[in-house]
């Protein structure tokens, strides 16, 4: 069965933009993830055109809320089919173990439940702004531990701390990491970046990849070489 590492994320304002990207792609290339951006001008529809075209579909809008909402918001994901969705760990325990509950009704056709650690934007100082004194990888760690005892499937995090996690919650628990950058590219608003190459051997499960190939001259070029990257050995 196929199981592409590339989520690209669709961050586009123009569904024909989106469209004209994905009309030139296979899901056995890689996973569709749609966030804020396109789900708020877009919607449900959008998810279920992409899930028509054959892609699974990370809805990546972070929920964070009282458990009730996100429970409930969660439910929607699943009723609308997609292959991933995400809370932010820092709701809370009860709020993610009312999530997972949430999706029990679903069985095997479930979404896979992950949530938002430190976001990859973020560094030290960043943390400090918030009055968090810990390090990135220490807050990660922390957050991760609260998310796997309330029995999600894994985390959003950056590479950096893939090896120290899949350590310590096994292989079983998955890593989904933005802030990925080919060699070269430019990093953006990103801070906790690294290449999908060393990613891969860190033990990340999914990258996810968004401008340094949506916005290339040849976005389906650039992801192709980085699919065949992967497959060289390090
Ligand atoms: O910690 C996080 C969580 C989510 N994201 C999202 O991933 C993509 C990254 O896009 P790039 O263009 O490759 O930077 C974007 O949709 C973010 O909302 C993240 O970057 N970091």
């Amino acid at each position: 069965m196929l199981d592409p590492k590339i989520v690209v994320a669709l961050d586009f304002d123009k569904k024909e933009e989106a469209f004209s990207f994905v009309d030139k792609i296979q899901p056995s290339d890689c996973r569709l993830k749609v966030g804020k951006e396109m789900f708020t001008y877009f919607g449900p529809e959008f998810v279920k055109q992409l899930s028509a075209k054959g892609f699974d579909v990370f809805l990546d809008l972070k929920f964070h809320d009282i458990p009730n909402t996100v429970a409930k918001a969660v439910t929607a994901a699943a009723d609308l089919g997609v292959w991933m969705v995400n809370v932010h760990a820092s709701g809370g325990t009860q709020m993610m173990i009312k999530s997972k509950q949430a999706l029990k009704p679903y069985g095997d056709n479930a979404p896979l439940l992950i949530a938002v650690t430190v976001l990859t934007s973020m560094g030290q100082d960043d943390l400090n702004g918030l009055g968090i004194l810990k390090t990135p990888a220490e807050q990660v760690l922390a957050l991760a531990d609260l998310t796997k005892n309330a029995g999600l499937d894994g985390v959003v995090c950056s590479a950096w701390e893939a090896e120290a996690l899949k350590v310590k919650f096994g292989q079983d628990f998955k890593l989904v990491t933005p802030g990925i950058r080919p060699a070269g590219a430019s990093s953006d608003d990103q801070k906790r970046i690294m290449t999908p190459e060393q990613a891969v051997a860190v033990g990340v499960d999914y990258l996810v990849i968004g401008r340094p190939i949506t916005k290339s001259v040849d976005p389906h070029s650039v992801l192709q070489n980085i699919n065949a990257s992967l497959l060289m050995p390090n």
